[in-house]
C-alpha cells in the first residue's frame, strides 16, 4: 500500500517534469499503479487507516507525487456520510478541451501531499472545466466539472505538467482576489 513515505516531496525534480502520455494496452503495472493511488485516498480519507498508517487526507494524488513520470491521476471527492462520492475516477492522459471564463479558487487556500509546508493565498482556477481523458481501455471519454471537482482535477492535472499550486499564488498580494473569480467555501 502506498504510504506517506511513498510521497516524493516539492524540491525533487519529477514533480517540475512533463509526465509522460499513458500508452495503450495499459501494462498489468499502470493498472496496479491506478489502483494503489485509489487505496491510498480511500485509506487518507478513513480516519482509522489514516491515524494508524499516519496518512495525509487528500482527495487527489498524481503518478508523479509517487514517482512515476506518467500522465495518470486519481481523484476521490467524497460525498457526505453514507453517500456516493462527488468524484470517483481515474484521469488518464487527462485534456481541459473547454473552460469558464469565470474563475474560482478555495477561499481556504489549497494544499499537496508533496508540498509539507502551508503556503497560504487563493489559487485562481476555471470554476467549470471539460476534460477529456482515457479510461482503462483506452476509450475517450469527456467530464464536465464545476466548482470543487473542478478544483480539485486542475490541481491535479497541473502535476502531470509539473506545476505545483502555489505557482497560481499571486506572490505579491497571495489574497488578491482576480476579477471574475468567486470563492469556493
Ligand atoms: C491551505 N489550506 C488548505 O489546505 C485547506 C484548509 C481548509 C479547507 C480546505 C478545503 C483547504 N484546502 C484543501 N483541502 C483539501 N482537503 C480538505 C480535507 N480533506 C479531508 C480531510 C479529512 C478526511 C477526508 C477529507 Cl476528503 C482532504 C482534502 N484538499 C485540498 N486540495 C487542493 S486540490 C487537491 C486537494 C488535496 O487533495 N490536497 C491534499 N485543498
Ligand atoms: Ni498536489
Amino acid at each position: 500500500m502506498i504510504l506517506m513515505k511513498d510521497i516524493v516531496r516539492d524540491g525533487h525534480s519529477v514533480l517540475r517534469a512533463q509526465a509522460a502520455k499513458v500508452e495503450f494496452p495499459l501494462t498489468d503495472e499502470d493498472k496496479k499503479l491506478a489502483a494503489e493511488m485509489m487505496t491510498f485516498l480511500e485509506n487518507s480519507q478513513n480516519p482509522e487507516i489514516a491515524e494508524k498508517h499516519q496518512l495525509r487526507a487528500g482527495v487527489g494524488l498524481a503518478a508523479p507525487q509517487v514517482g512515476v513520470s506518467k500522465q495518470m491521476s486519481a481523484v476521490l471527492v467524497p460525498g457526505g456520510d453514507d453517500e456516493e462520492p462527488v468524484l470517483k475516477t481515474v484521469l488518464i492522459n487527462p485534456t481541459i478541451i473547454a473552460h469558464s471564463v469565470k474563475n474560482a479558487a478555495l477561499s481556504e487556500g489549497e494544499g499537496c501531499l508533496s508540498v509539507d509546508r502551508d503556503i497560504p493565498g487563493y489559487v485562481p482556477r476555471h470554476e467549470r472545466i471539460t476534460i477529456r481523458y482515457q479510461d482503462f481501455d483506452g476509450n475517450i471519454l469527456k467530464l464536465k466539472l464545476k466548482d470543487y471537482p473542478a478544483i480539485v482535477c486542475q490541481h491535479e492535472i497541473d502535476h502531470l505538467h509539473g506545476i505545483l499550486f502555489y505557482d497560481h499564488i499571486n506572490s505579491t498580494n497571495p489574497f488578491e482576489l482576480p476579477e471574475n473569480t468567486v470563492l469556493l467555501e
